[in-house]
């Protein structure tokens, strides 16, 4: 499988509009999309992810409603992007093919397959199906802390035979230090980077989403992922505009207007936030305790309702080694908390 042509020395994917939607509580308006794709698009980055936070088929019970139908603000994400392709993510199990084929006929040009990082086996039909349909693909490999290197690296490779142009070290839990986030990255460079790219996707949990956004590249990554304002889960991400100003710093073409992002985030984005990710306590504790990013919000409306901190719910979410798709099991966490007392 052939992987894509870089423009620059890095690709920056802006996920602002995805990873975003779960620090939105998924309740992004159209106006919000097209106003953010529209200052992305103009700041010259690539690639603008637009679903709801769990992928394509999330909005649910379980992991929450979205407020205007993914498929309108993709429709509307392509409308706007003069020069960027719309990517969407999809978790198998939560996505389904027919998803996939819906949000491309809405105007996606690339799909992120997203798996838990031991589990790439259940990726290759939504890889087979994107080619077939012409789409360019990524794979994530979630919560990558929790597997070593080396096994890491061959669930790349299971993406990569199937058609995965570009793997993903996805660091769901903010957790990865910078020698084993750099591990991680020499490690799928050498199983795959000779025919796929390698890709990076951080949280700030621990703070360390720029810093080893940096090590990414210098380990060979390719692929970077931010977000405006670090609007994502957890802690949120590294910050799209902040990747920008460091790159260009040490002087790595990212093709991105710096002084564009800076206004996109402060002008744009910042205005519409009714929460700025932050490393408070609970997302602190997600870092440090190895935590899917993605539970924070759940786990603080379950610590409102059963009468137990948040970071206590997180922290046996962590010694009970809880994956993404999970999060159901927070209240059980939550109603045994309460009853120990
Ligand atoms: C579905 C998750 O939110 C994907 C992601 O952004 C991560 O694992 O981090
Ligand atoms: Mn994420």
């Amino acid at each position: 499988m052939t992987r894509p042509e870089l423009r620059h020395d890095v690709r920056i994917i802006d996920t602002t509009l995805r990873d975003g939607s779960h620090a939105m509580a998924h309740r992004f308006t159209e106006q919000q999309v097209r106003d953010t794709v529209r200052a992305l698009d103009r700041a010259g980055v690539e690639v603008i992810e637009v679903t709801h936070g769990d992928g394509l088929g999330g909005s649910s019970f379980t992991y929450g409603f979205s407020a205007v139908d993914e498929l309108k603000l993709i429709s509307a994400a392509r409308e706007e992007a003069k020069q960027a392709k719309i990517a969407v993510l999809l978790v198998p199990g939560i996505g389904t093919a027919e998803d996939l084929r819906r949000a491309f006929d809405a105007g996606a040009e690339m799909v992120r397959v997203a798996t838990h990082c031991t589990e790439a086996d259940v990726s290759p039909q939504h890889f087979g199906l994107a080619r077939e349909l012409g789409m360019e693909t990524a794979g994530f490999l979630m919560m990558a802390h929790r597997t070593p290197p080396e096994d890491l690296a061959k669930q790349a490779r299971i993406m990569v035979d199937a058609g995965c142009q570009a793997a993903y070290v996805t660091d769901s839990a903010g957790a990865l230090l910078m020698h084993e986030a750099r591990a991680r990255f020499e490690a799928l460079v050498a199983e795959v980077g000779d025919t796929a790219w390698v890709g990076y996707h951080g949280h700030q949990n621990l703070s360390l989403g720029v810093a080893n956004s940096v090590l990414a590249y210098e380990a060979g990554v390719r692929y970077i992922d931010g977000s405006l304002c670090a609007l994502g889960a957890g802690a949120g991400n590294s910050p799209t505009e902040v990747l920008a100003a460091v790159f260009d710093r040490l002087e790595i073409d990212t093709g991105l207007d710096v002084a564009g992002l800076l206004d996109a985030a402060e002008e744009v984005v910042r205005p519409y936030l009714h929460r700025w990710p932050k490393m408070d306590r609970n997302a602190i504790v997600q870092g440090w305790a190895g935590v899917y990013s993605s539970f924070l919000l759940h786990a603080e409306r379950a610590a409102e309702r059963y009468g137990v901190p948040a970071q206590a719910i997180l922290r046996r979410c962590g010694e009970l080694a809880l994956v993404g798709g999970q999060e159901d099991m927070i209240i059980d966490v939550a109603v045994q908390l309460a009853a120990e007392g």
